[in-house]
């Protein structure tokens, strides 16, 4: 083996192999490499043929057959014959020199001289013994170099034994090297890869770096006006302390200001009703409605300097037939007379203090009176802009709006609306929103307290303007209206809406409870004018009937008589507790001013007069 051999060996680092190999110099007792050392031995002759006997090859006979040769007792002249090829080599022995040089071709001897032959044979022989003797001496030497030498081929055998054994420990190492490598190999690219790691967080790292700089400086600004608002935070402490003095002593203030407010609602309410009762408990307003086409009002005259008074004037045909010879005035007062340019935002700010007697607890009841068409849905519904918006729904947004504003006052209030109408004296719930056909009977009562309600009658619980609004729109979807000559959508029906309040002052443990009704009248013209037949004739007398007893009802509370006919019809029996005389009353009488009208005008304003005639009872307030 060379180092040839080892590099075919499989792969390794050179410089394993070489420090294996030096150590193993190194540790070599004869401090040779093994294979150095083989070929020596090898290049040696002698040995070479014991190395030939351990590769199992036939060794060379040469020397033992010579020296056996040699050895076996033959005869000198065997010897003579055939030399063997160790002694054809020049021999070191020394020879007599006179033998020699006659054996070898000196000078023959004569025949003769058989003595001298003899003398030469003898001196052959005895040099060929001599010789014998030295080739079995080199025998024996050439014996114990061979002993020698196959102790070192034996000696050798257990060193190439033992550089096999390293060559398989070599060849392992080798093995458990090529796995080192390849994981050597896995290793570099993993570290290859957090190197690439380590470089995107170094750049990471250097963001991040400048980021903190950034925060700490903001940090530090931070912390500056920490500082600076920490001491700000002890002048705010020293100040609240001193605005919480303050608010006790406000607290203090605010609730004998409460108490002094309270005691001024109070107050206030009493003289409010002072004023109504003053202004009068039944009051009467006239309005006038414009005319629908163009031309001039001469028969309603309205003096500049008193809206209070209304006159009615006729030019009255003479007997001789011609206009104008006499003309005859009826002149009314009321405790308010609207013109027809009159916007319907002036007209309820002359009723919204009752509208306020009603939040105060006093029953309140305002209706529109008046011919078919003279006015009475604009006045009391409206139309749908803004301010075409009628007495309903004003009346609704003050009152919910009061109701707020009072809340602050402790008081807290809770509204029930209800929407009946009287048709040919039978009771309609307006609000009803089952089958027509499961309509149910209604019948108005009157409980042990004076309360009037109606059976089976939709009372709805109402928090705001809206509400109410919709329920006023789904009552109009079911308010029966029907064709007259008089006018095509006017109302055959008396409307009735009615708004319960009940207010409660717990902190002042005060309560009160009243009503608010709003009725829009049927029309109130005669039945002759209006050339009603059959059903309409029916609706008519209805109609007729029960504002005939209304007046009856109003004549009787104003004659202060013990017995007040209010079940005479299904109206005053209705409105009974917002007539009597714990109620206001606001009654208007709305005319037309064309002058075909003018025998319903008269009529209607001769109505509302007896009514203004009337004073009703002292009105109080539902207070517990
Ligand atoms: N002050 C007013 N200003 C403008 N238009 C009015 C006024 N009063 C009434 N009108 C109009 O006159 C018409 C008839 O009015 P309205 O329907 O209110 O009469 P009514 O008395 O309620 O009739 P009915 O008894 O048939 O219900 C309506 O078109 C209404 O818009």
């Amino acid at each position: 083996m060379n180092k040839e051999n080892y590099s075919r060996l499989p792969v390794m680092s050179g410089k394993r192999v070489l420090s294996t190999s030096n150590s193993s110099e190194s540790s070599n007792s004869d401090n040779q490499p093994v294979q150095k050392k083989m070929k020596r031995v090898v290049s040696d002759p002698k040995i070479r043929q014991a190395v030939s006997v351990i590769g199992n090859k036939k060794p060379p006979p040469p020397i033992r057959a010579v020296a056996t040769k040699m050895i076996r007792p033959t005869g000198a002249a065997t010897v003579a014959a055939g030399p063997s090829r160790a002694l054809q080599k020049p021999s070191t022995m020394s020879v007599p020199k006179a033998v020699s040089t006659a054996a070898v071709g000196g000078s023959r001897r004569p025949a003769w001289d058989l003595k001298g032959k003899v003398s030469d044979m003898e001196g052959k022989i005895s040099n060929y013994q001599s010789k014998v003797k030295t080739v079995a001496q080199e025998n024996e030497s050439l014996k114990e170099s061979l002993a020698r030498s196959r102790e070192k081929v034996e000696g050798m055998s257990a060193e190439l034994q033992e550089v096999y054994t390293k060559l398989r420990r070599y060849e392992e190492e080798l093995a458990d090297l090529a796995v080192v490598r390849e994981q050597l190999a896995s290793v570099s690219s993993v570290k290859a890869s957090l190197e690439g790691n380590l470089h995107r967080l170094t750049e990471e790292h250097k963001v991040v770096l400048g980021l903190r700089q950034s925060l700490e400086s903001e940090l530090h600004n931070v912390q500056t006006q920490f500082s600076l608002q920490g001491s700000s935070l002890s002048d705010c402490r020293a100040s609240l302390n001193e605005a919480k003095d303050r608010v006790t002593s406000l607290e203090g203030t605010v609730a004998r200001q409460l108490d002094e407010i309270h005691c001024g609602e109070m107050e206030r309410r009493r003289l409010h009703n002072t004023i109504q009762e003053l202004k009068g408990n039944i009051r009467v307003f006239c309005r006038v409605r414009p005319l629908q086409t163009y031309g001039q009002i001469d028969h309603i005259q309205l003096p500049a300097h008193d809206n209070k008074a209304l006159t009615l004037a006729k030019t009255e045909e003479s007997h001789t037939g011609r206009p104008g010879d006499t003309q005859k005035c009826y002149n009314f007062s009321f405790d308010r007379v609207f013109g027809p340019c009159t916007s319907q935002k002036d007209v309820f700010e002359e009723i919204s203090l009752l509208v306020q007697s009603a939040l105060d607890g006093y029953n309140v009841c305002c209706f529109a009176y008046g011919q078919t068409g003279s006015g009475k849905t604009f006045t009391m519904e409206g139309e749908d802009r803004d301010d075409m918006h009628g007495v309903i729904p004003r009346s609704v947004r003050k009152i919910f709006r009061a109701a707020e504003a009072l809340s602050e006052q402790g008081w807290q209030y809770t509204f029930t609306a209800s929407f009946v109408e009287i048709y040919n004296e039978t009771l309609r719930d307006l609000l009803y929103t089952g089958k027509s056909s499961k309509r149910p009977e209604y019948e108005i009562r009157k409980s042990a307290n004076n309360e009037v309600t109606v059976s089976n009658l939709t009372y709805q619980r109402v928090c705001s303007e809206d509400e109410v609004c919709n329920l006023i729109a789904l009552a109009n979807q079911n308010r029966s209206t029907a064709r007259t000559n008089m006018n095509d959508h006017s109302s055959r029906s008396h409307s009735v809406f009615q708004l319960d309040i009940e207010g409660v002052n717990s902190g002042r443990d005060v309560k009160c409870k009243s009503s608010l009704c709003l009725v829009d009248l049927a029309g109130s013209e005669r039945v002759q004018k209006s050339q009603s037949q059959g059903d309409r004739f029916k609706e008519m007398t209805a109609i007729n009937g029960s504002l005939t007893n209304l007046g009856i009802v109003i004549a009787a509370l104003a004659n202060k008589e013990n017995f007040i006919p209010y079940r005479n019809s299904k109206l005053t029996y209705l409105l009974q507790s917002c007539l009597g005389g714990n109620s206001k009353t606001l009654m208007f009488v709305n005319i037309s001013p064309e002058i075909e009208s003018f025998p319903e005008t008269l009529n209607s304003l001769r109505f509302a007069s007896k009514v203004n005639d009337c004073v009703i009872g002292t009105a109080s307030a539902n207070r517990k």
